[in-house]
């Protein structure tokens, strides 16, 4: 559907992506975690072909929906005729857009001047936007940040009907846990190349307290052990932040290494 190979970004002579390699299948979702700055939505804008990569080459023309980190409600038109418009102009008018705002819960309803919205419910004209076109690929950025849970919820639905109807999805997200909630593969945007993130180790530890450490994926307690399932290539970094913060280590079960 769409296939990056050894792409790469610079900004003057600051590299942000240096050789991307990825290749989005139909029905797969995509998930890109990363720390602040290490180019995530360069790496989108260049999926959503709008921002052209320095070097490498990307291949493929899907119908894209995008949904940039903020979306730039700056019109006098109201959301659903906003909407209404984008649908006439991408030959795609059968989605209802009323349904669609309505399923968002847009605060202020349909009629709502897009330019008075808040943050949050301008995220979801944001998201009705995209969704309107039909895309082949749903490229988000950031989604779930400034959205309420119920709109959490609407868009963990979307996702999964997006990728059931066999189009695919590529998101942003800070939260490496979210990005394993929703995504079939997770990658992680680090040195301007993307690592795949899909193996987890297991810690258990003992103590109390809030577990607040770097790359935990899933928690279940029991009395006063945790088991976690870990990223494993943040073990090592959970393990020290643990023993720092007064827990002992029960065990460590590291995922064996493929081949
Ligand atoms: N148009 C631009 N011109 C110059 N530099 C840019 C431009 N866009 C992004 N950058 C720089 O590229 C780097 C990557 O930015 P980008 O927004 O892609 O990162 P990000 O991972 O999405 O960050 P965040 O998590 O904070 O949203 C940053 O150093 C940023 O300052």
């Amino acid at each position: 559907m769409i296939r990056l190979l050894g792409v790469g970004k610079r900004y003057g002579d600051a590299p942000v992506l240096t050789g991307v390699d990825l290749e989005v299948r139909p029905g797969s979702v995509v998930g890109v975690v990363g720390t602040n700055g290490s180019g995530k939505s360069t790496l989108l804008r260049i999926i959503a072909g709008l921002s052209r990569p320095s070097s490498g080459t990307v291949t493929g023309r899907p119908r894209v929906g995008y949904v940039p980190d903020r979306f730039p409600a700056s019109t006098r038109m109201s959301a659903v005729a906003y909407l209404r418009h984008l649908g006439r102009i991408s030959g795609t008018s059968e989605v209802d857009p009323r349904a669609l705002l309505d399923r968002l819960a847009l605060a202020g309803g349909p009629n709502a001047p897009l330019r008075h919205l808040s943050k949050g419910n301008a995220q979801k004209v944001g998201l009705a936007q995209a969704l309107i076109t039909e895309p082949d690929l749903l490229v988000l950025d950031e989604p779930w940040s400034g959205l309420d849970p119920d709109a959490h919820e609407v868009l963990g639905e979307i996702i999964a009907e997006t990728s059931a109807r066999g189009a695919s999805v590529v998101f942003t997200e800070h939260r490496d846990e979210r990005a394993h909630a929703h995504a079939t593969e997770v990658f992680r945007l680090t040195g301007g190349v993307l690592r795949v993130v899909d193996r987890a180790a297991r810690v258990v530890l003992r103590g109390s307290g809030a577990v607040d450490l770097p790359g935990v994926l899933a928690t279940h307690r029991d009395g006063d052990h945790v088991e976690l399932t870990v990223a494993a290539e943040r073990t090592d970094e959970l393990l020290l932040k643990a023993l720092s913060c007064g827990w002992s280590v029960v065990r460590v079960d590291t995922p064996a290494v493929r081949p």
